[in-house]
């Protein structure tokens, strides 16, 4: 069955915990945002996991270099996956799944800036990551014209695990779990909503 995961793009552990304490009822994993991890470092994740130790908490690092220490950096703070670019040498991104074999956790490629996301997901599947991230930034998704119906279209297409982020809300996510992703990735939707819980209670209605 896929999984709902609850990305936190909030700027204080505080508000962090406040949020997830809403809305971890409906959700299946939680990652704590990149610009989250950058203002608080990584005790985020240890309060995280601490708060919620029966969800996956996803460190979402988007690692760059050194990807060994950065994985392992995050798993003993309490990750139990986290991710790397998928526009990085894939050095990189075998050296976390190496992490992630020792501490038994899980490496996602992220595919911000990759431009055959396709491709690229087929090549670091065959190195071990758990899934791909189909992924359009907050920064892409502001541009005009942008639809997560590309990402859905190279799900398809992909035929790997994978996951989607980018604008997963109520009006996408029947065909985000349609094109077979493994994981649907909802920000905004719910962190941005007025009732955050309704929100997430109502993302979770459609994995039915
Ligand atoms: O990963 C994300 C982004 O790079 C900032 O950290 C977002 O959490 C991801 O895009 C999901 O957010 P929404 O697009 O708002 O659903």
């Amino acid at each position: 069955m896929a999984k709902l995961q609850v990305a936190i793009d909030l700027l204080s552990t505080e508000a962090a915990l406040e949020l997830a304490a809403k809305v971890a009822p409906y959700v299946d994993i939680i990652e704590l945002g990149t610009p989250l991890i950058k203002q608080e470092g990584l005790k985020v994740v240890t309060a995280m996991k601490q708060a919620h130790p029966d969800k996956l908490v996803f460190a979402d690092m988007k690692t760059a270099d050194t990807g060994a220490l950065e994985a392992e950096m995050a798993f003993k703070a309490g990750a139990d996956l986290v991710t790397v670019m998928g526009t990085v040498d894939d050095a990189t991104v075998k050296g976390a799944v190496e992490a992630a074999k020792k501490y038994g956790k899980q490496v996602v490629v992220d595919t911000i800036g990759v431009k055959d996301r396709v491709k690229r997901a087929r090549e670091v599947t065959a190195f071990g990551v758990a899934f791909v991230e189909l992924h359009a930034g907050l920064d892409e998704q502001a541009l005009p014209g942008y639809s997560i119906q590309k990402l859905i279209n190279e799900g398809k297409e992909a035929g790997v695990p994978f996951s989607i982020a980018g604008g997963v809300n109520a009006d996408s996510i029947k065909a985000v779990l349609e094109a077979g992703a493994v994981v649907a990735v909802a920000g905004s939707a719910i962190y941005g909503a007025s009732d955050p819980a309704k929100a997430a209670e109502a993302l979770k209605a459609a994995f039915k």
